[in-house]
């Protein structure tokens, strides 16, 4: 896939490329004070929500079509470029009319096959830069093929947006980043620009420097971070906003690095690492001919290949021995269950190739 830019005149192609504005547009008065203090600090690009999906009803569910109004004014008297998100066609032909500039697609919306869908076909024909903010569930080919079914509708203005992943554990995080997800996006589409959105990841204002540090250092294009003019009394995600005057402040903080430089240092050390992975591979072939021999072993003797006591043993010891050499245990487990899971798929050939050159020694 070949993506354009989503860059509109007047703005620096220079990381990161940050959108900030309020979670949701609430009054013309609220949209427009936070327009003119994101644009002193020198921001491009104003989001706010017009649409606001919410886990229940009741909540505040965005002013509808009225504020995009407050957004064509923000566009006219501070010269930002704007974006909403839209989840059906209807928002994207209320959006389109108003001339929002740039859409995003939420992530529950890019969960749902059919709703990307019907947002492409809408789109078809329409030169318009999109974001697809990933899925709720942390699954890479959703997110994949909402990009594809964008791109095949000839949106080639794309971007991604990295927003985290629902997950039933509690932990620190509103949304669990699982940076390995976006790193595989980006893996397969190198060219595709990666927005964070330290907002809802951390879903508290006091985690969005560290998190939009942390994308900068995984070579993240942009940020999308929410900002308000007055956060306490914002009518939803107040937790999770920031003054323009703090959002500036947390810019200023972020160390961008970005030399891309091969030294004999480097590459030594990469040497180093090519070595080890070697070593690793011939290791993990040796540990498989051993598992293979075990499959003949256990054929011979009619046992089954699970062995859940040897399997929960090897987890548990080896996760404590990672533990005690700086190595996290979840990290370990991860290793071997990915290990056992090919060791035990060997053995099944094993298994079915002995039984059927059994029966064919019987004919
Ligand atoms: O110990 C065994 O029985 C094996 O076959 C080895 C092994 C492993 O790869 O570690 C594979 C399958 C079993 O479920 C348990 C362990």
């Amino acid at each position: 896939m070949e993506f354009s830019s989503i860059l509109f005149p007047g703005m620096d192609d220079k990381r990161p490329l940050v959108i900030a504005g309020p979670c949701s547009a609430e009054t013309e008065e609220q949209v427009m004070t936070t327009a003119r203090q994101l644009a002193a600090i020198g921001i491009k690009i104003f989001r706010a929500g017009i649409w606001k999906p919410r886990t229940k009803p009741g909540g505040f569910e965005g002013v509808g079509s009225p504020g995009l109004k407050w957004l064509q004014r923000v566009k006219k008297e501070t010269g930002m470029y704007t974006t909403t998100e839209v989840a059906t066609e209807k928002h994207v032909y209320e959006a389109l009319k108003y001339g929002v500039d740039i859409l995003w697609i939420g992530a529950r919306t890019t969960a749902n096959p059919f709703a990307v869908q019907e947002i492409a076909n809408t789109l078809i024909g329409v030169d318009i830069p999109v974001l697809i903010k990933n899925p709720v569930n942390p699954d890479v080919e959703l997110w994949v093929g909402a990009i594809e079914r964008l791109y095949n509708a000839g949106i080639t203005r794309l971007a991604a947006i990295h927003r985290g992943f629902s997950s039933a554990d509690k932990n620190v995080y509103r949304n669990t980043p699982q940076w390995h997800i976006p790193i595989e996006l980006k893996r397969r589409f190198p060219d595709l620009p990666i927005f964070c959105d330290p907002s809802h990841m951390g879903g508290k204002r006091s985690m969005i420097q560290s998190l939009s540090q942390q994308a900068m250092d995984l070579n993240y294009s942009g940020l999308i971070i929410e900002s308000h003019c007055s956060p306490d009394e914002a009518w939803s995600d107040k937790d999770q906003q920031v003054t323009p005057e703090e959002l500036d402040r947390i810019l200023h903080s972020l160390v961008i690095r970005d030399t891309i430089q091969t030294t004999e240092d480097l590459s030594t050390l990469r040497r180093q690492i090519d070595e080890i992975d070697n070593q690793l591979l011939d290791l993990l072939s040796k540990r498989m001919r051993v598992s293979r021999e075990i499959g003949h072993y256990k054929f011979e003797h009619d046992m089954p290949v699970l062995q859940t006591m040897r399997y929960d043993e090897i987890l548990r010891d080896r996760a404590e021995q990672a533990e005690r050499m700086d190595m996290s245990g979840d990290f370990i487990r991860k290793v071997l269950e990915s290990i056992h899971e090919e060791s035990v798929r060997q053995q099944l050939v094993i298994m079915e190739n002995a039984k059927k050159e059994d029966q064919s020694n019987q004919l």
